[in-house]
């Protein structure tokens, strides 16, 4: 069945007791997940290495389905939703996204024929606006050296453009899948704080590794070993301090005291 259009972008999706296997593998990677997903919520996720954040993205977009459990948009199996219709909901950043040969323009808007003011606004919300202004042929810059007039970009300008083509696909969900690997810390809670306000009304959510980048985040959501163990706001679960999230905190501290005396005093 078709998604149905909401102008209102009311779009709610809940994960009931979902739990969930890849093929070939004996071990649970998400197990008996329940959370709800509200239009114009922002989510943070985090968890140690494996914990399930990526496959709980995998499952939200469908290059899965789970064994157990259903997910449920406005109250209808996902599956039960033609794909394409479905995936037009999302603007994702996957950790390995691919940027691609063509124009810096082009790959913004992933499309031959663009509206060159909104990429470069979008470029702009994503902080690298400037950058390709500066280019010799802007927008029209060929990305990567493969063409005589092509620029090199960095990593970190390299996520810049894949966030700046999330906005500009314009969907009500955006998910970011730790697409700030290569920034540095400073760079990284830049683009976070530029996100919690580029996505206002959207339901966005972001995974990350480093928790200071979440902290100003109210809903925090923390998995471990496929669980969903703990959600909450940061000063909520720093209260905990026999809680994943305290943990994670204080293993963390160390990179982003912002006293150096301090650092000087642990380093
Ligand atoms: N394609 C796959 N086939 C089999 N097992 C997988 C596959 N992808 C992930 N897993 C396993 O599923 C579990 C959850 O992995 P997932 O990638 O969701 O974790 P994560 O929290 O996103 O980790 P990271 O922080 O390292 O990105 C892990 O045990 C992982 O080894």
């Amino acid at each position: 069945m078709p998604v149905e259009k909401r102008n209102d972008n009311e779009y709610e999706i809940e994960f009931r007791n979902v739990s969930f296997k890849y093929p070939g593998s004996d071990t649970y990677a998400l197990i008996n997940l329940s959370l709800k997903l509200k239009i114009g919520e922002h989510f943070a996720v985090v968890g140690r290495n494996g914990s399930g954040k990526t496959t709980f993205i995998k499952l939200l977009t469908r290059l899965y389905d789970p064994q157990e459990g259903e997910i449920l948009l406005n109250g209808i199996n996902i599956q039960k939703y033609d794909y394409v219709d479905y995936l037009r909901l999302f603007s994702v950043v996957f950790q390995d996204f691919k940027l691609f040969a063509f124009s810096a323009g082009q790959n913004v808007a992933a499309d031959v024929h663009y509206d060159k003011e909104r990429v470069m606004e979008c470029l702009d919300k994503a902080g690298v606006g400037n950058r390709i202004r500066k280019m010799s042929k802007g927008l029209d810059t060929p990305l990567y050296k493969i063409d005589a007039d092509g620029v090199e970009i960095s990593g970190g300008e390299a996520q810049k453009i894949a966030i700046a083509r999330a906005l500009y696909k314009d969907a009500p969900f955006v998910v970011l899948d730790e697409p700030t690997a290569a920034l540095d810390p400073v760079a990284e809670f830049e683009v976070y704080s530029k996100f919690q306000d580029i996505a206002s009304d959207k339901t966005a959510i972001y995974i990350s590794h480093r928790l200071s980048s979440c902290r100003f985040c109210d809903n925090i959501l923390v998995f471990n070993q496929g669980e969903l163990i703990q959600s909450g706001s940061h000063d909520e679960l720093i209260q905990d301090e026999d809680g994943q999230y305290y943990k994670l905190w204080n293993a963390q501290a160390q990179y982003y005291r912002e006293d150096p005396r301090k650092s000087r005093l642990h380093g």
